[in-house]
């Protein structure tokens, strides 16, 4: 039973809980932007042993004195096991090298006075060493056994190098989500078309979508169809899809036009639809559903700024759930417009701004949500509440 919603991000979320999420999952040697299925967990200490967080060299408190000059009686360099530090001398230390035996703390270099094989301290040694100065000590960052990266998260250059510190260099990630795109409308023509008539429109609506799910390594675009407007195309195509994606999103025929067929094939295959309309502009016909199994199905308006708005708005959150990720929905910043939105309307309305240098965000003026002019010039959109003429801050996305 379709549901009446006051607010898009309500809908959103009835939805998410409608849909299932990726399960199966594989071993991957090349998990740039994949998810990660399980946890990480540290295969040692990390760091490993205490280190030197320092160049200098390694002491004892006992020693730290004005009247002293310390014989330098050996070296721990990164990559060598250390020799031990007897009372009355100091050992030379490079950063990451391990803490020798009897050691207290580190002196940085440049708080000693250094002669060829003997260091005396600096009154800033003096005054600030403490036991544990500039040592970094074993586990500090991670206890072995304990997580490290949490089942559910993408896998950024930054996890890469968390993931190969802790040896784990065959991680188990999600499988991408599988996504289909089937645009709709005998007016619609393949971009590459020689001469595109009056009557017709290149797909632009197919080739947003697809941008927009082409950079995450989380997402498989499995299928790709363009139908006209005839029901039993298009209901063999939403089959075929639904059989080989997990989601599918359909463009165009969600309005209450003639040939705007999506709704009852939906309805009609035992899906359940979530939401046939909702308070938003660009939007409002929308529709969101699911299978049976769980999959989704998300119809958007045809008008193609409308049809990008809220794939950006709804879809591609969904997707990032599907996927396995546990932060699907990405917080907003906010952003205050340099003038106000002049019409009030009794809708969430999503505007098209561009930002400015000094921070603010300016309308970009639009005929409309078939106006590509205004879409491709824009940085993203910022979501304001209804009856609203207010500046804001409101919150924006980028494309
Ligand atoms: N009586 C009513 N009419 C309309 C309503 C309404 O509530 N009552 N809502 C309007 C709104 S809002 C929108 S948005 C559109 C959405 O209608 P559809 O989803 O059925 O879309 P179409 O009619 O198929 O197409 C609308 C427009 O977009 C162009 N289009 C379609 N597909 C593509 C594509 N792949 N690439 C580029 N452009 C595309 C299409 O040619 C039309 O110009 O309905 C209003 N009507
Ligand atoms: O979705 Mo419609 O774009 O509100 O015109």
């Amino acid at each position: 039973m379709s549901q009446s919603f006051t607010d898009p991000d309500s809908a959103l979320q009835a939805l998410a809980d409608r849909i299932a999420t990726v399960s199966e999952t594989v071993r991957t040697i090349d998990p740039l932007g994949a998810i990660l299925a399980l946890p990480v967990r540290a295969d040692r200490d990390s760091p490993a042993a205490d280190v030197s967080a320092m160049d200098g060299y390694a002491i004892r408190l006992s020693d730290l004195r004005s009247d002293v000059s310390l014989p330098v009686t050996g070296e721990s360099s990164a990559g060598s096991p250390p020799p031990a530090l007897a009372p009355g001398s100091v050992i030379r230390i490079f950063t990451g090298a391990i803490i020798p035996e009897g050691c207290e703390a580190v002196v940085k270099r440049e708080d000693t006075r250094e002669s060829a094989d003997a260091i005396r301290f600096t009154a800033t040694a003096l005054k600030e060493i403490q036991f544990g100065s500039n040592i970094r000590r074993a586990g500090e960052n991670a206890a072995a056994g304990s997580e490290v990266l949490p089942a559910g998260q993408e896998i950024t250059p930054a996890a890469v190098a968390s993931l190969v510190n802790f040896g784990c260099v065959e991680p188990i990630v999600y499988r991408p989500a599988k996504v289909g795109i089937i645009t709709t409308g005998d007016e619609v023509v393949d971009p590459n078309t020689d001469r595109v008539q009056p009557w017709q429109l290149r797909n632009s609506n197919r080739a947003a979508i697809q941008a927009l799910l082409t950079p995450p390594r989380f997402v498989e675009l499995t299928l790709l169809r363009h139908v006209h407007d005839d029901r039993e195309g298009l209901k063999d195509a939403i089959s075929q899809a639904v059989d080989t994606c997990d989601a599918v999103v359909l463009t165009g025929g969600v309005s209450k036009g003639d040939y705007d067929y999506v709704p009852e094939i939906v309805a009609a295959s035992g899906g359940e639809i979530i939401f046939h309309g909702l308070p938003i502009r660009p939007g409002k016909p929308i529709l969101g559903a699911t299978t049976a199994g769980g999959k989704l199905i998300l119809g958007l308006p045809g008008n193609p700024v409308s049809a990008t708005i809220n794939a950006h708005r709804f879809l591609w959150p969904l997707v990032r759930r599907i996927a396995g990720l546990h932060r699907w929905r990405q917080p907003l910043p906010q952003v205050t417009l340099s003038e106000a939105p002049r019409a009030s309307i009794p809708l969430h309305a999503m505007l098209l701004v561009r930002m400015l240098p000094d921070g603010t965000a300016a309308l970009v003026p639009s005929k409309g949500s078939g106006d590509l002019v205004a879409l491709g010039q824009s940085d993203g959109y910022v979501c304001v509440p209804p009856a609203t003429t207010t500046t804001g801050p409101w919150p924006i996305a980028f494309w």
